[in-house]
């Protein structure tokens, strides 16, 4: 059956992600119908099921760079595919059963491909591999990074795929990366047919752990090779880690940004720390943890010595640095303004963020995507539906634009009972 006639009929999917905040698994029972622009998607439910706090405490020990052995490496990613597992089962208690998985995991590691930002410039050249499944040789332009990009996803599909029963699609970082890509951000080709308009441009900005973006050019002409999408650096992570340092570990983020707001940003201290390599990187770029987590706090946290700030300037200072390295990135690399942003991801929710960015943003709106149909918190884990399904009827899921891979690929690795 083509891909098409395949999707005309609705498929139930169950996304799972937990992303860089390592705040819990996010889980969505979706149906799904069309391929792109016909793409529909109806949000059956949805929740959040918290890690348990010994595996938290792990996973964010080797994010950080603990050294651990392979062994616990293979405790670690079965424990997280069980309780991405769970997860799935209980998103579909008291719903009709989904017939296919989309799981992220748990992003641990990430290493953007050598020469990060300078696509293009390194030369590229053409291989012709010959797969055993494929008569034909097929031909990839694979750029010259070396090393390519790495990127660990834990909590193995196969195992998730024997503790539901039902096939599972995970993995989906690696074949992006294998051509030279980021292997991130992957949503922007959801974005692009879920949250396009037909004559408004959007940034659909999300701020987890870490914040990205994707420009969606209006739907004329050749609007999807115009798309943007990259990481833009600084979501929550440092404002999530400062909070707890500075509550003593009685907080583990600034509830609707109140205690930020209570403060004043440090706008000299901001300027410095804008003066970052990252942030003047030009895309495609990604980011992670390895860059903006408890190393970069400390030396954030030197760095405001000088000024004397209290907690709560600290707090309106990183979340000024969230806000302001999102704006300068538009104005630095869109080729035009959008003319709505869309926020989604745990950061929507931070009122006094949502509020800086609007200041600096002026006359462009800043909205979320609930404003527009789109559940700004599960945004994510629908996406990892989508390309689930994707890759279900043989249909890429990544943007080359977005991630620099040299091509189109399907993403994802399918187990089945
Ligand atoms: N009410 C709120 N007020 C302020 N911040 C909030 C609120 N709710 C959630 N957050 C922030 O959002 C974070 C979680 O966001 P989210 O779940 O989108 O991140 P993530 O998916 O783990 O990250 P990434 O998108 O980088 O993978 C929390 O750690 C917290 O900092
Ligand atoms: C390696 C990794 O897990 N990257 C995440 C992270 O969280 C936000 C940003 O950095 C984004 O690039 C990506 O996630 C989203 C889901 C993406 O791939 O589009």
């Amino acid at each position: 059956m083509h891909p098409t006639e395949q999707a005309a009929v609705p498929t139930r999917v169950i996304g799972l992600i937990s992303g860089t905040s390592v705040d819990g698994i996010d889980a969505v029972l979706v149906e799904i119908s069309g391929t792109e622009l016909d793409l529909k998607i109806e949000l059956l439910a949805g929740a959040t099921y918290p890690y348990p706090a010994e595996l938290r405490e792990k996973i964010l020990a080797v994010g950080a760079g603990v050294a651990i052995s392979m062994a616990e490496l293979a405790e670690i990613d079965d424990a997280i595919a069980i309780v991405f597992a769970q997860a799935a089962q209980k998103i579909q208690i008291g719903h009709q059963p989904a017939t296919l998985i989309g799981s992220h995991g748990q992003t641990v590691y990430h290493r953007p491909p050598a020469g990060v930002g300078k696509a293009g410039e390194q030369g590229k050249k053409e291989r012709e591999i010959l797969t055993p499944y494929s008569a034909e040789a097929k031909r990839f332009t694979i750029p010259n990074t070396n090393p390519l990009g790495y990127s660990l996803q834990l909590g193995r599909g196969a195992l998730i795929t024997y503790l539901t029963g039902i096939t599972t699609v995970s993995n989906f970082r690696v074949a992006d990366i294998a051509i030279g890509g980021h292997g991130a951000p992957l949503v922007p080709r959801v974005d692009a047919y879920l949250l396009s308009h037909p004559q408004e441009g959007r940034c659909i900005q999300n701020i987890g752990g870490i914040g990205n973006v994707a420009y969606i050019p209006p739907q004329h002409g050749d609007w999807l090779s115009k798309i943007r999408a990259w990481d833009t650096g600084p979501g929550n992570s440092l404002l999530d880690l400062a909070v707890e340092h500075l509550s003593a570990g009685a907080k583990t983020y600034d509830e609707d940004g109140n205690w930020a707001a209570s403060g004043t940003p440090c706008d000299p201290l901001v300027e410095q720390w804008l003066n970052q390599e990252y942030f003047h990187l030009p895309p495609p770029k990604s980011t992670g943890r390895e860059l903006f987590g408890v190393a970069y706090l400390h030396q954030c946290l030197k760095d405001a010595q000088a000024y004397q700030l209290n907690a709560a300037d600290l707090l309106a200072t990183l979340t000024e640095l969230t806000a302001a390295s999102i704006v300068h990135s538009y104005r630095t690399f869109l080729p035009e303004m959008p003319q709505r942003v869309l926020l989604c991801g745990g950061g929507s929710r931070n009122l006094y963020l949502k509020r800086r960015l609007q200041l600096l943003l002026t006359s462009i709106p800043v909205w979320t995507t609930d404003e527009v149909g789109l559940s700004a918190d599960f945004k994510e884990a629908i996406a990892f539906a989508v390309l689930a399904y994707w890759r279900n009827l043989g249909i890429p899921g990544n943007l080359p634009i977005a991630t620099g891979a040299s091509q189109e690929v399907l993403l994802g690795e399918i187990y089945q009972i």
